[in-house]
């Protein structure tokens, strides 16, 4: 058994293979018997706001992609949105686990800025999106640690396998590797909650994630 309604959220670089480690865990809880919802961001196709995004990252919303900030209120417009349905789960559900959450914002702004995880952009993205939109604080934030190469590359298959375009901050390495750096100060700081930093190189050991964090 689990404890009841904990937020889990699983953070890394485009490619890192978030998608799998959620699935694997999803599997391994629902083995133990705990009920599992799950979710992703930016949500496209369900919000205007991560529509709006896909837009910008995709080059057709003019300079506003250039703009950290107001990129980052609109994935964090789409959390805010999706805040009573994280709750409402949080009360039905074991645990909710979402494929990046506001660690994200924080990671991909500041390495977009060239600021590190002690840098007054990450305290910016906390203020916004747990001061003002009272977002839920996740319960554990799982880093899924791959070198920017690695990921890169695994992001490139998925691209061909799913015949779609790359995104702008998926064309930029140098952005992915600061932004790896960035996630490495804020699991290693702490930030907002517990980290636990998993090697994405290395066969996922969801067992032991589990034994550690999901008993009573
Ligand atoms: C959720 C989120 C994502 N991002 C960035 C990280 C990714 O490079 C990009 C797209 O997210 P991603 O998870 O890669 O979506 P897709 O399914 O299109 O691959 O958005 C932020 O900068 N802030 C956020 O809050």
């Amino acid at each position: 058994m689990v404890s009841v309604g904990k937020l889990v959220v699983i953070e890394g670089l485009d490619g890192a293979g978030k998608r799998t480690l959620a699935k694997a865990l999803t599997d391994a809880l629902d083995a133990r018997g705990a009920k599992v919802a799950t979710g992703a961001f930016p949500r496209y196709d369900e919000d205007v706001h991560a529509d709006l995004v896909r837009d910008a990252l995709h080059g057709r919303l003019g300079d506003l992609t250039d703009s950290v900030h107001g990129m980052s209120v609109l994935y964090a417009l789409d959390r805010r949105g999706a805040a009573d349905r994280i709750r409402a789960d949080l009360a039905r559900y074991d645990v909710v686990l979402l494929d990046r959450y506001t660690a994200s914002n924080a990671a991909y702004g500041a390495a977009r800025l060239r600021q590190g995880a002690d840098g007054g952009f990450v305290e910016w993205v906390r203020s916004l999106e747990v001061d003002r939109f009272g977002l839920p604080i996740p319960d554990l934030q799982l880093l899924l640690r791959v070198p920017a190469d690695v990921a890169a590359g695994r992001a490139a298959h998925r691209e061909a396998e799913e015949a779609r375009g790359r995104d702008l901050y998926e064309s930029d390495g140098g952005l992915q590797t600061r932004c790896a750096a960035v996630y490495d100060g804020l699991a290693a700081a702490g930030w907002l909650s517990p980290w636990e930093v998993l090697d994405g190189t290395a066969d996922l050991r969801v067992d032991a994630i589990l034994d550690r964090w999901f008993t009573h």
